[in-house]
C-alpha cells in the first residue's frame, strides 16, 4: 500500500530527464527512443503501449499536473474544472461572423488531458466515418481496420442497462465502459418521446451496424462511480513502474528540434522548460518524436518549430524548416444551437441538487462515500443521432441543407439532453426552478475554421477562428434540429411533465425561447436564436489532418508529417474529416493503432 511519503511516479525537474547543453549535437543530450509530447487522451495510450516493448525507452512529457483532483473523478462534476489550472482555456472567435462572438473552449491540462475533463461519453461514432477516410485515400483506416483497436481499448462491463451484444465489444481492455442510469426520470421520458415522434430506437449506439436513432449512451465510468481517463486506464502503477518509461509532468515542450538528413529535416528531439522564464533543456529522440498535444497545441508546436505555411512562418519571424501549408487549417468542430431550455414540473429533473447548498453537498458526499448517487452518473445518458433530411420527424421545409453525412446510416444532427437547467457552464438555475436543456448539435460541418498563430513562442496562445456558421446549410441543419426539439417538447409523454408560459416575453429569461408556442416561432426566429446562442460542442478536429495531398493535409496515412523524418502526430488533430459523434473513442482507437504502426516500423 502506498503512503503519503511514497515516491512520485513522475518527474518534474527537467534536469532529471533532459540536458542543459546548447550543443546542436543530439548525441550530447539525454536520449530516449521515443518522445511522446502531451500526456493527454492519446498520449497516455501511446506511452503505455510503446513501453510494453522493454527494448525501447519512452519519455512522455506533459505540461500539466500528474494528478487530477476530486472533480476529475466525479462524473457529474466535470464542469467544475473549467477555467482552472487544469484547463488551457482557449477562446474561439467567429461563431457567427457578423456577431463577432467569442466562445470558450475547454481543453484538459493534466495527465489524461481532455479525457480527464470531458463529459465521459463513449462513442465509436459511425462506421461510415472511417470508411469515408479510407475512400479519400487514407489507406488502412476503414472501420473494419480500426475495429480491433476499439476492442483493444474497451473494458465493457458485463452489466449494462440495455441489451448490448458484448461479443461485438472489447471486455478486457483498460478503458472501463458502462452505461450509467439516468440521474433524473425526465431523461428516459425524453427518450420515450423520441420514439413516439418516429425516431427509431437503437439498442446499442456502438454497434458495428449502427443505424441512426435514439438510444442509451455508454460512459467511461468504472463500477465504483469514478471517471476513467486514459491516464487512470493506461498509466497504472504497474505501467508507471516500468524502468523504460519516464513520465515528466509540469513541463512544457517549447519546440521540436531538427537536423538535416539527406536534404530533408529530421526531428531529433525537443526543447523543454518548466515555464516561459525557466532554463531551457534538450532531450533527444533516437527514433521518433510523436506529438499528442491535441488539436490546438500539436499544430502550434509544429508552427513554432518551423513547420507550417512558409508565408505565415515568415510573417511570425519563425525560420522555415518545412513548408506544410495545411498546419492549423481545416478545423472542423461540432456547433451547438446553444441551450434550449424547457420548464418542467418539480421532481423529475436534477435541479433539486441546486435547491440548496445542503442538497448538492449531500449528493456529493454520497458519491465520495460509496461512489453512488447522481454524481456517479453522466449528465447526458441518452441522445438521438438523426438525419436532418429524415421526413419522418424533421420539418424539411426549413431552408435547404446539403447531405454531408458519411453515408446513408450516418447522422448529421445530435439532440443531446441534460435533465437540468444549464443556461451556461458557469450559471446555475434559479433555486426552485426545474427544467431540462437540449441543444441541437451539427455533426458534419461544411464550415471550416483555422488557428492563427501569433509568434514563435509556445506561450503565446493562438486564437481559433471557428467560422462555424459560414455555411447556410450548417445553420439550416441546426435549425431543423431546434424545430424537431420543439416538436419533441410538445409531444407525449414529455409534454405532460412540462409547463409552458407562452406569454413570456422576457428575452433575457432562459426559459423564454422554450416557452414560445412552436406554431408561432418562425424559421428566422430559430436562426436568430442559434446565431446568438451557438457554442462549440468542444469537439474540434483536423488541424494536422492526414491525407494524400501535402498541400491539403499535414500527415500521410501513417501519421508522419509530410516531408519530415522522425515526426508523427497522434491525436484528434489528425482526423481527415469530422466524425459524426463524440471523438474521444475514435482518438483512443487511433492511438492504439498508431502504437502498433510505430512498433511495426521498428522491426523494419
Ligand atoms: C468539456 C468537454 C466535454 C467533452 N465531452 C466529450 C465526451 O463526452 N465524449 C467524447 O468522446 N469527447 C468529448 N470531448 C472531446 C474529447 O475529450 C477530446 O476531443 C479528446 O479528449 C482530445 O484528445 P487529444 O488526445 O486530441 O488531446 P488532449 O486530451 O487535450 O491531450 C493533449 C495533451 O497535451 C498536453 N500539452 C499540450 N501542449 C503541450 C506542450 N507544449 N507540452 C507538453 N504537453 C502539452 C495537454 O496538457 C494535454 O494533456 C469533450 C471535450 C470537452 C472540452
Amino acid at each position: 500500500m502506498g503512503s503519503w511519503f511514497s515516491k512520485s511516479p513522475y518527474v518534474s525537474n527537467p534536469s532529471d530527464f533532459a540536458t542543459t547543453s546548447t550543443s546542436a549535437d543530439p548525441g550530447k543530450w539525454k536520449q530516449y527512443d521515443y518522445i511522446v509530447v502531451g500526456g493527454g487522451t492519446a498520449g497516455c495510450v501511446l506511452a503505455s503501449r510503446l513501453s510494453e516493448d522493454r527494448d525501447v525507452t519512452v519519455l512522455l512529457i506533459e505540461a500539466g499536473t500528474g494528478r487530477g483532483n476530486v472533480f476529475t473523478k466525479a462524473p457529474l462534476a466535470f464542469t467544475k474544472n473549467f477555467k482552472t489550472s487544469v484547463d488551457w482555456e482557449y477562446y474561439n472567435a467567429c461563431v457567427y461572423r457578423i456577431m463577432h462572438k467569442e466562445t470558450y473552449l475547454a481543453r484538459g491540462k493534466m495527465l489524461g488531458g481532455t479525457s480527464a475533463l470531458n463529459a465521459l461519453i463513449y462513442d465509436r461514432c459511425s462506421p461510415e466515418d472511417y470508411d469515408s477516410w479510407a475512400k479519400a485515400g487514407c489507406n488502412g483506416w476503414t472501420f473494419k481496420e480500426l475495429e480491433p483497436y476499439f476492442r483493444k481499448a474497451e473494458g465493457y462491463s458485463p452489466k449494462q442497462i440495455t441489451n448490448i451484444d458484448l461479443s461485438s465489444k472489447g471486455t478486457t481492455g483498460p478503458w472501463k465502459i458502462r452505461q450509467t442510469p439516468s440521474p433524473a426520470p425526465i431523461s428516459d421520458v425524453i427518450m420515450e418521446t423520441c420514439k413516439e415522434i418516429g425516431i427509431p430506437y437503437v439498442e446499442d449506439l456502438n454497434s458495428p451496424d449502427r443505424e441512426v436513432g435514439v438510444g442509451h449512451l455508454a460512459g467511461i465510468v468504472d463500477e465504483h462511480g469514478n471517471r476513467v481517463s486514459t491516464a487512470s486506464a493506461y498509466l497504472t502503477p504497474e505501467v508507471l513502474s516500468r524502468s523504460n518509461l519516464t513520465v515528466a509532468v509540469n513541463t512544457y515542450v517549447e519546440k521540436i528540434l531538427f537536423s538535416e538528413e539527406k536534404g530533408s529535416p529530421r526531428a531529433v528531439g525537443v526543447q523543454v522548460a518548466s515555464s516561459a522564464s525557466g532554463p531551457k533543456y534538450r532531450v533527444a529522440a533516437t527514433r521518433e518524436v510523436i506529438l499528442a498535444a491535441g488539436v490546438v497545441s500539436s499544430p502550434h508546436l509544429l508552427f513554432v518549430s518551423g513547420v507550417g505555411a512558409k508565408e505565415e512562418l515568415s510573417a511570425a519571424s519563425v525560420p522555415v524548416v518545412k513548408d506544410v501549408p495545411a498546419v492549423g487549417k481545416h478545423l472542423a468542430d461540432h456547433i451547438s444551437s446553444g441551450p434550449l431550455i424547457f420548464r418542467a414540473k418539480p421532481g423529475v429533473t436534477l435541479d433539486k441538487l441546486n435547491s440548496s447548498l445542503l442538497a448538492g453537498a449531500s449528493a456529493f458526499l454520497k458519491w465520495l462515500w460509496n461512489g453512488t448517487g447522481p454524481f456517479a452518473s453522466m449528465g447526458v445518458t441518452s441522445v438521438a443521432f438523426i438525419r436532418s433530411d429524415d421526413i419522418r420527424f424533421i420539418d424539411t421545409s426549413l431552408g435547404p441543407v446539403k447531405d454531408l453525412t458519411s453515408g446513408p446510416k450516418s447522422p448529421d444532427l445530435e439532440l443531446m439532453w441534460t435533465p437540468a437547467i444549464i443556461p451556461s457552464f458557469f450559471d446555475n438555475a434559479r433555486p426552485g426552478e426545474h427544467g431540462f436543456t437540449i441543444p441541437s448539435i451539427l455533426l458534419k460541418p461544411e464550415s471550416k475554421g483555422i488557428i492563427h498563430f501569433k509568434s514563435g513562442s509556445i506561450y503565446d496562445k493562438p486564437t481559433l477562428a471557428g467560422n462555424y456558421l459560414d455555411s447556410e446549410s450548417d445553420l439550416n441543419v441546426v435549425a431543423r434540429g431546434v424545430r424537431c426539439t420543439f416538436k419533441l417538447a410538445h409531444s407525449e409523454p414529455l409534454k405532460s411533465l412540462l409547463e409552458f408560459n407562452p406569454n413570456n416575453s422576457d428575452k433575457s429569461d432562459y426559459f423564454w425561447f422554450g416557452d414560445q408556442d412552436p406554431s408561432k416561432v418562425t424559421d428566422d426566429d430559430i436562426r436568430e436564436f442559434i446565431k446568438r446562442n451557438g457554442h462549440t460542442a468542444f469537439h474540434p478536429v483536423g488541424t494536422c489532418r492526414m491525407g494524400t495531398d501535402p498541400q491539403d493535409s499535414v500527415l500521410d496515412p501513417n501519421l508522419r508529417v509530410h516531408g519530415v523524418t522522425g515526426l508523427r502526430v497522434v491525436d484528434t488533430s489528425v482526423f481527415p474529416t469530422q466524425v459524426s459523434g463524440h471523438p474521444q473513442g475514435p482518438v483512443v482507437a487511433i492511438a492504439e493503432k498508431a502504437a502498433d504502426m510505430i512498433k511495426a516500423d521498428r522491426q523494419i
